[in-house]
């Protein structure tokens, strides 16, 4: 499937979480298999060849992660909600386009001196990938860069990621 058609499954669903809020429902492209591999397939070609891990964002991030890093032969570090690790390296608060959040990440995963790129659904505000951003560089790795499949820009996320290597499949 084209790419443009892939991303055309995504579901605009107004007033969720909460008034106000667009929010774009994944759930339609996960279940197309061939809009799910155009998806994967084009997320990964975004990951330069110098790569040692990926991270995925808890929960649609994990999708995207354990995709690519399967087509890249790559592992896949786990940024989880809070409450759901048994050994935890580091947390980081931050603030969503709805309510706040915290990201954890798992101890003993990632080496200093490790290349990540940082894998999620969408980026809006930028906290979860800032946060992310943050996990990884306070353990010494280094983020090579961030994709996504879509990028809220009105909701500002690339200027809180400036600096950092920001791929979007699409930009809404
Ligand atoms: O750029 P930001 O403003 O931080 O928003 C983007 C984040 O919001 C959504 O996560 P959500 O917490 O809704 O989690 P889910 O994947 O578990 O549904 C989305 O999956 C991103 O991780
Ligand atoms: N509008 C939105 N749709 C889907 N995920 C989101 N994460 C933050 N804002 C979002």
């Amino acid at each position: 499937m084209e790419l443009d058609k892939a991303l055309d499954l995504i579901a605009e669903v107004p007033d969720f979480p909460e008034p106000g809020v667009l929010f774009r429902d994944l759930s339609p492209l996960f279940a197309d298999a061939a809009g799910f591999k155009a998806v994967t397939d084009a997320l990964a070609a975004t990951v330069g060849p110098d790569v040692d891990l990926l991270a995925g964002v808890e929960a649609r991030g994990f999708l995207l992660a354990a995709a690519v890093g399967y087509s890249r032969g790559l592992g896949v570090a786990l940024i989880r909600k809070p409450g759901k690790l048994p050994r935890v390296a580091g947390r980081v608060d931050y603030a969503l386009e709805y309510g706040t959040a915290t990201v954890e990440l798992p101890e003993g995963i990632v080496e200093p001196g490790q290349r990540v790129a940082v894998l999620d659904d969408v980026l809006a505000t930028g906290g979860t990938v800032a946060a992310t951003c943050k996990l990884l560089e306070d353990v010494k790795a280094q983020v090579t860069g961030v994709s996504v499949v879509m990028e809220l820009a009105g909701l500002g996320g690339r200027s809180v990621l400036e600096g950092r290597q920001v791929e979007a499949l699409r930009v809404c």
